[in-house]
């Protein structure tokens, strides 16, 4: 398919990516516009009222709220947009997201799936993972950050997120690549002090362009 998934912002700012609605409900308070819900490995009917709930979350605070794989529930409810993988990209019906009129991201590791991800048209392309991460496996290397520049140009004005190890010290090369959306887990779900770690990335990375303009 080549029609054009509908446009996020330019710039996506900091984009959290958490597993539960309480990360949403604190992190969208604590002033994140750009948020993904990322359950792992239950049945649809097991975490619909985490999506349900997450997505009336990112209504509320006028946020950019992405959910991560349950691309079915995500149209049900309708979401901001979907997250997907490679793999997810087989089984998922493109069409009825982009006619359900969410935005959609998709992840990429190379110059290959990157070449197909632009060719979808999506509203942004994940681009990872670039420093060593404990939070998912990994089939390929880190990408590094000069490979996180080269994509760039390639993307053929898809908005850019840069994932992946990424911590609050090595926002400053990531921001650096020219990339204008940094996704976090460990950054800030593993930190000592969550509500620091959070204002502190926000000062660095910003909240994204203001939903009304996305
Ligand atoms: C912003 C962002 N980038 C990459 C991913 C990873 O998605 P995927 O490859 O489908 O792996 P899972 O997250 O489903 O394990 C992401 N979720 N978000
Ligand atoms: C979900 C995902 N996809 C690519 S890397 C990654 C995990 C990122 O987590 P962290 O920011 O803790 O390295
Ligand atoms: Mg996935």
């Amino acid at each position: 398919m080549t029609t054009a998934f509908a446009a996020t912002a330019p710039q996506l700012g900091l984009y959290p990516v958490v597993d539960s609605v309480s990360w949403i409900e604190r992190l969208l308070a604590a002033g994140v516009r750009t948020i993904q819900l990322r359950i792992k490995d239950l049945p649809d009917r097991d975490a619909e009222d985490a999506v349900r709930e997450a997505i009336a979350l990112g209504r509320h605070y006028h946020a950019r709220l992405f959910i991560n794989d349950y691309w079915r529930l995500a149209i049900a409810h309708q979401a901001y947009g979907v997250h997907l993988g490679q793999e997810d990209l087989e089984v998922a019906d493109l069409q009825a997201i982009q006619q359900a009129g969410l935005r959609l991201g998709i992840s990429t590791h190379d110059d290959a799936e990157r070449e197909r991800a632009v060719a979808l048209r999506p509203s942004y392309i994940a681009l990872g993972h670039i420093f060593p991460t404990q939070t998912k496996q990994m089939p390929s290397a880190p990408q590094g950050v000069v490979r996180l520049q080269q994509h760039l140009p390639h993307l053929q004005g898809i908005p850019a997120v840069a994932i992946g190890g990424i911590s609050l010290a090595r926002v400053p090369e990531v921001l650096a690549t020219g990339v204008g959306s940094v996704a976090v887990v460990s950054a800030i779900t593993q930190a000592a002090d969550w509500r620091a770690a959070t204002a502190d990335l926000l000062r660095l990375v910003g909240s994204g362009t203001p939903i009304a303009q996305a």
